[in-house]
This record gives structure tokens, C-alpha cells and sequence, in this order.
């Protein structure tokens, strides 16, 4: 039977094959398809050259061998074709994911993990299937880490950077971000996160910690000595820190004669004996004696029946700072001056003669040339004490310090309070530049403090700095003859105790929030006659 006209008008192709003679017939479909087929062409040779998008029916054509093939287009190729290329794509991602070196945390909008990476599982010590399916609210209460930036970013609804405290102490630089969906809601929180130690390093040059080279393994905070000036006096210490020399640290208030002594101490081979320092202003002079030389029983009514071994006495193996040493009433120099010389003493009220093995380190921020002059100081004393001794400049004669400070004060702030992490305008950072500090670096210190607890936002902008806080006073310029800026520095003082006061409930809160003792706290609102005002 000869093949029906309307198959050559139909829009598949058709062909009709015969086992041995091959092509028999091909519509006009099959011939735009493969114009390369000829009457003959073998079923084997068409099979071959028909291409994968294709799918072929074969049907037994009338009763002969001969065979109709019916061609279609293969449309679910191109899909699959789509699939493959998406599940390449998504293995990829899954790869990265899992294999990237920072830690990534996803939660849905209720803060219940959806996926971890590997680095996390390497953080927290738990693996992926522990962690899934957790919210990081009981994960945060459980201890696992601290502060949640998941929860922080869920509260906050925005993205969010804390430095987060994992259980084994590590510390993680984190950042959260929400993900939202066309209603607003919050569909996905992306958290990645570092080890503090990679990532927050300041690695500016001249920045050095008082643990380097000291081989005490023990960090004590970092000593900011950017500007040459800074550079000078560090070389300067260095020197004094190995060859155990007694030295007088000369500077005005705040300027970081008590860091720097501890400083020298952690450098020198005595790093693994004590650092005791004593305020020689902070004490009355009736007591003043006693507590650098200590007592023996019976040395006074109250005294201990088994006397009490002084500051001096303590430091032994050490070193003693003695800070404000230009406050020693001269009736107690000539007994200082006896332990400088032979690095002996008695107890009060003891007639045994100690030995101490200290190396002594005192400050002043007096003109205690002028006092010699005067005849309030001894000058045997002051000549012993100044064999060696080392100018700190003031704040304002090495300005380029103050950037570098105020990232550390900031880095401080982080520590104690991982929520507030605050970039600080560069607009901010040059007006800090040209103050005159007259506190130095203690007032450039608390004025960080107070930028950061008391701004909005994560970032702090010129209009947050008020000027009465950086308001010039005569103190500030006259001061390099000696005078102590302290009305000014404790102006400054009361002010932020009085901001924390009023913004604080309890004196633990103001204690947390300025990053001291609760002890401290009391002393210094009841020294600036302030109370709290809101009620907890
Ligand atoms: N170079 C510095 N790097 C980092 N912090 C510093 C530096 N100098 C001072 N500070 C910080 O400034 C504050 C005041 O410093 P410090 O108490 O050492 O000053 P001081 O000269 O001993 O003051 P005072 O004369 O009142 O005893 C401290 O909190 C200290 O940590």
C-alpha cells in the first residue's frame, strides 16, 4: 500500500523504514529535520544521527517488516537539562557553605536553626544534627554562646555585629543578618562569624601588648604607641625594663605613667614576680607608713597581734610603683630613701631589718625640681629616684595616638558590652584630634566611653559630640608648669557618673555600664554626691 497523502503534511516527522532496503519514505517534517536523509538510509545510520532531543515511536507499518517511526520533540529534555544544572549549581553553594572557614548559622524567623556549617560544628564542638532544629535562644541560655547576634538581629530587626563568647571562652567577631520577605517579615537570619583572635587584631603599626616579648604569657591590655614621641619613650623603657634600673616616669595626669610602669615590669625578668603599686596621695600620712612598710604586733592600738607585711615587703621578686611619689610627706622620704639605697627596711614599730629584693618604679605629675627647690622634697631622694627617668608627652603633642586609642577604647567597649559595637565618623575622630586633652589619655578614655554608652545607632556622628565636652579651660594651657588638671578631669568624671546615675537603676548597672568595679561605682557617686534616680 502506498503511503497516505496527508502524512506529508503532518507537522512530526514520519518515516518509513524497511529492514533491508532502508528509507522508504520520509514527510516533508523528516526532511527539513534531516535534509541529509536519502531513499536507502539504513534504520541503524538514522538512529545514530537522530539527536538526543528527540523522542521516537516505531510502529509496525501494514503487515510487511517495514516500520513507521514517529518522531516528537523531546520537551522534557531542556528540563532536565535545567534540573542538572541547578543541582550542579546548589552542590556548589552547599560546598561553599559547609567548607568556608568563617562560621555560618541560619535560622528561620523564630530563631530555629535551619543550617550550620562545618566551621560551626568546629566552634561549638557539636555536631550539625545537634544543632538543627535548636533555638538560639535555649542554644544562647544553655551557654553554648553569649550574646545570641541571632537574637539580637531578631529583636533589633537589622543587621548586627557583637563580639559573642562561645562556652570554651573563645571569642567570635558575629554578624547577623535578617532576611525579609514582600510582607516585611522576617524569613531567614544569616550569621557568619570569626575568631576574635584572626580577625580583630589591631595590627597598626607600633601597637604593641604588654605580653610581647615578655614570656609571660600573660596579656595584660595593649599600650598605644603609634606617634614617634610614643616610640621614643617605649625604646626608652625597653632599655630600663632589662637592665632592672630604678626610674622616676615624669607626665602629666593621665597621660600613662601607671600603664607604662606595669608595662616595664611585664618586659623585664621580673615578669613572673609582683607588680604592687602604691598611690602615695591616695592615703593619710598616719597610715601612709604602715602601708608601705607594713607593722609588727602590737605597733599601734588595732594593729594585728601577728603584724601585717607592707606594699614594700610584697613586691618582692618584683617591682614596687610608687605613683604620686612627689605626695610622700618628707617625714617618710628619709626611710623610702634608706630602702632605694640598700633595699632594706623595718616594720613600724619592729626593730628587725628586712631585705627586699623590688625594683622600684615611681611617678609624678609634679615639677619635682621645683619642690627640691622649695625644700618639700628631698633631693638625695629625688637624685636616687631619677637616675633614669622617662617623659611621657602629653596627649596633645602626639595626636597621631588618638586614632589609634580611640579603636582600642572601642575594642574595650566591645569586650564588656558585645552588644554596643560602634563605628566612630572620621569627621569625629579629626575634631578629637585637634582637642587639647588636657586630662590626656584618662579624659580621651572616659569621652569614648561616654560617646559610646550614651549615642543611639551604631555609629558615632559629629552631632553626637557636645561641645561642653570638649570645651577649652584655661587648665589646658597653663598645666605644663605643673598644675594638675584635676577640677577639670573630675568635672568630666561626675558627669558621666551623673549620665549613668540617671540612666541606671542600681549601682551594679552603673558599675556594668561604665566598666568598673561596683565598688568603685558607690565610691564615686557618693564622692560626686549622686543618686540613682530611676527606681528598679
Ligand atoms: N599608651 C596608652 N595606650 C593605651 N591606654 C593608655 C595609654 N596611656 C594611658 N592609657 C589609659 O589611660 C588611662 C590613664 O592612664 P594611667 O592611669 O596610666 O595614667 P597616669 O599618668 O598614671 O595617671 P595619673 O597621673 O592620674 O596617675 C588608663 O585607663 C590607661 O589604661
Amino acid at each position: 500500500m502506498s503511503t497516505p497523502s496527508w502524512f506529508e503534511h503532518l507537522a512530526v516527522p514520519i518515516l518509513i523504514f524497511d529492514p533491508m532496503k532502508g528509507l522508504l519514505y520520509a514527510n516533508q517534517a523528516a526532511r527539513e529535520a534531516w535534509p541529509s536523509l536519502r531513499t536507502g538510509t539504513q534504520w541503524d545510520e538514522f538512529r545514530a544521527s537522530v539527536t538526543s532531543g528527540w523522542m521516537v515511536h516505531l510502529h509496525p507499518w501494514l503487515d510487511s517488516e517495514s516500520f513507521l517511526v514517529e518522531c516528537h520533540p523531546d520537551l522534557t529534555a531542556p528540563l532536565a537539562e535545567r534540573l542538572q544544572a541547578l543541582r550542579e549549581a546548589y552542590e556548589e553553594l552547599e560546598l561553599i557553605v559547609s567548607e568556608a572557614f568563617d562560621e555560618v548559622f541560619v535560622t528561620d524567623g523564630n530563631g530555629v536553626t535551619l543550617r550550620v556549617n562545618r566551621a560551626a560544628e568546629r566552634l561549638y564542638g557539636l555536631r550539625q544534627e545537634e544543632l538543627v532544629g535548636r533555638s538560639v535562644y535555649d542554644l544562647e541560655r544553655d551557654g553554648l554562646f553569649y550574646p545570641s547576634v541571632i537574637g539580637l538581629a531578631l529583636k533589633l530587626r537589622r543587621e548586627v555585629t557583637v563580639l559573642q563568647k562561645t562556652s570554651d571562652g573563645k571569642q567570635l567577631w558575629a554578624t547577623a543578618n535578617p532576611v525579609f520577605d514582600a510582607q516585611g517579615n522576617i524569613r531567614l537570619v544569616i550569621s557568619t562569624a570569626k575568631e576574635v583572635s584572626d580577625a580583630f587584631r589591631p595590627h597598626t603599626p607600633g601597637f604593641s601588648t604588654a605580653s610581647e616579648g615578655s614570656g609571660s604569657g600573660e596579656a595584660i591590655r595593649g599600650l598605644v604607641a603609634h606617634s614617634q614621641a610614643m616610640q621614643r619613650v617605649l625604646e626608652m623603657a625597653r632599655r630600663v625594663a632589662r637592665a632592672d634600673l630604678t626610674c622616676l616616669l615624669l607626665g602629666e595626669t593621665g597621660v600613662g605613667k601607671s600603664t607604662l610602669a606595669e608595662w616595664i615590669h611585664r618586659m623585664s625578668p621580673r615578669h613572673s614576680g609582683p607588680f604592687v603599686e602604691v598611690n602615695c596621695a591616695a592615703l593619710p600620712e598616719s597610715l601612709l607608713e604602715s602601708e608601705l612598710f607594713g607593722y609588727e604586733s602590737g605597733a599601734f592600738t588595732g594593729a594585728s597581734r601577728s603584724g601585717k607585711p607592707g606594699k614594700v615587703e610584697l613586691a618582692h621578686g618584683g617591682t614596687l610603683f610608687l605613683d604620686e611619689i612627689a605626695e610622700i610627706p618628707l617625714h617618710l622620704q628619709g626611710k623610702l630613701l634608706d630602702f632605694v639605697e640598700r633595699r632594706a627596711m623595718t616594720r613600724v614599730g619592729g626593730t628587725t631589718r628586712r631585705h627586699v629584693d623590688a625594683r622600684i618604679i615611681a611617678a609624678t605629675n609634679r615639677d619635682v625640681k621645683r619642690m627640691v627647690r622649695e625644700g618639700t622634697f628631698r633631693a638625695d631622694l629625688y637624685y636616687r629616684l631619677h637616675g633614669v627617668s622617662i617623659e611621657i608627652p602629653p596627649l596633645r603633642e602626639r595626636k597621631e595616638d588618638i586614632p589609634v586609642l580611640i579603636d582600642q577604647f572601642l575594642e574595650d567597649m566591645f569586650r564588656t558590652h558585645p552588644t554596643m559595637v560602634k563605628r566612630i565618623h572620621p569627621q569625629v575622630v579629626e575634631r578629637l584630634q585637634a582637642y587639647r586633652w588636657p586630662g590626656n589619655v584618662r579624659e580621651l578614655e572616659h569621652l569614648v566611653k561616654r560617646l559610646v554608652l550614651l549615642t543611639d545607632g551604631d555609629g558615632i556622628l559629629p552631632s553626637d559630640l557636645r561641645e561642653e565636652w570638649l570645651e577649652e579651660d584655661s587648665l589646658g594651657d597653663v598645666q605644663t608648669e605643673g598644675i594638675r588638671p584635676l577640677d577639670k578631669l573630675a568635672q568630666v568624671e561626675r558627669e558621666i557618673y551623673a549620665e549613668a546615675a540617671r540612666r541606671c537603676r542600681s549601682s551594679y548597672e552603673v558599675a556594668e555600664a561604665l566598666g568598673v568595679s561596683q565598688a568603685t561605682a558607690v565610691r564615686k557617686l557618693k564622692k560626686y554626691g549622686l543618686s540613682i534616680w530611676r527606681t528598679p
